[in-house]
């Protein structure tokens, strides 16, 4: 074997822009629900003495002759050091040789915000002016940073568990710290929760009517961010429905009816919102191929600047 080639954190973030990595993250969700990826649900082996987990996530897509997998650990407890890190490992699909490794690291953290960003795009109501983070760690400011490349918020609000870290984050964005999440959302015509919490922290009866709620965190089946009276009440969009069904507490606790795969929406196969009044949810988990052609993407956008 050749000597592997290693794509470093600071590599990936001097090429990847939300500009580009949102239609990309588009594309993916679409061949996803188009059956154009070959892709099981992510095997979690949780690390009980450290409150951790370690994910295998694999993923094959033939028409862009890409082979990965990201191997991801999630340790929620963390304090000094990333509570997630991640190698997306790239093989040739072609033969099966192993080419290069990329540090995920960036890309959990752009391309969940850039998915959402997607979601939001295909579910929100047109020009939403009020966002609402809860959760001031760092898929709130990836965030905060896709949703801004696509809307103009005239406010941010955000609520977290540690107020120094919420008015740290307010004063980065210009937003406004917020003492309880209820402060936050009530007037936020898009909220995003994006915490460890295992128990729900947004109630259905602080979202107006309308709103679009992206939900990022609790990716275990016994896990909730979303009271599931509120999961009972919206219409419901996943990434996957067999991820959905298999690890997300807020879908399968709540026992609430998934809608579509917000790719099915964009390949036109759902209408997505149907009134202006509806609460739309979509639950994020994470999907491999988002990795897989993210990480794709680096690669090409570092071949062609060492090419120029
Ligand atoms: N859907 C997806 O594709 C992905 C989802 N995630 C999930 O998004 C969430 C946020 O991830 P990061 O920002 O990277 O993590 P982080 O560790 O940077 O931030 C976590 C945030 O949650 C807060 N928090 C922790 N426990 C809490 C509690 N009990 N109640 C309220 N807030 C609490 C922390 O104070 C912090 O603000 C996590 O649940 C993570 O697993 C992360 C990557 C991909
Ligand atoms: O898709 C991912 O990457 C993750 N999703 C849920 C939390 C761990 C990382």
């Amino acid at each position: 074997m050749e000597q592997m080639k290693f794509i470093s954190a600071s590599q990936v973030k001097n090429v990847l822009t939300f500009e580009l990595l949102i239609p990309q993250m588009e594309k993916a969700l679409a061949k996803f629900s188009d059956k154009k990826v070959v892709q099981p649900v992510r095997s979690v082996i949780p690390v009980k003495e450290y409150g951790g987990f370690f994910g295998l996530m694999p993923s094959l897509c033939s028409e862009d002759n890409v082979l990965a997998t990201k191997l991801v650990s999630f340790y929620p407890n963390n304090k000094d050091v990333p509570t997630h890190n991640a190698v997306i490992a790239m093989f040739n699909a072609s033969n099966g040789v192993p080419e290069v490794i990329v540090d995920g690291e960036v890309i959990t953290a752009m391309r969940t915000a850039a998915v959402s960003a997607v979601a939001t795009k295909f579910l929100s109501n047109k020009n939403p002016k009020v966002l609402a983070l809860l959760g001031s760690g760092v898929q709130a400011r990836s965030h905060y940073q896709a949703l801004s490349t696509l809307y103009k918020f005239e406010e941010i609000r955000i609520w977290g568990r540690t107020k120094t870290n919420v008015e740290l984050l307010a004063s980065e964005l210009n937003g406004i710290a917020c003492q309880t999440a209820e402060d936050a959302v009530k007037e936020a015509d898009v909220i995003v929760t994006v915490t460890s919490s295992t128990i729900p922290i947004l109630k259905k009866e602080w979202v107006k009517p309308g709103a679009h709620i992206n939900a990022v965190g609790a990716c275990r089946p016994d896990w909730q961010e979303i009271d599931p009276e509120l999961m009972r009440l919206v219409s419901l969009f996943v990434d996957s429905r067999d991820a959905a069904l298999t690890e997300s507490g807020d879908v399968i606790l709540s026992k609430a009816d998934i809608e579509a795969e917000v790719g099915e929406v964009i390949l036109g196969k759902n209408g997505g919102r149907k009134t202006a009044t509806d609460v739309t949810l979509f639950k994020s988990l994470g999907l491999a191929i988002e990795d897989a052609l993210s990480a794709k993407l680096v690669c090409d956008l570092l071949s062609s600047s060492y090419s120029s």
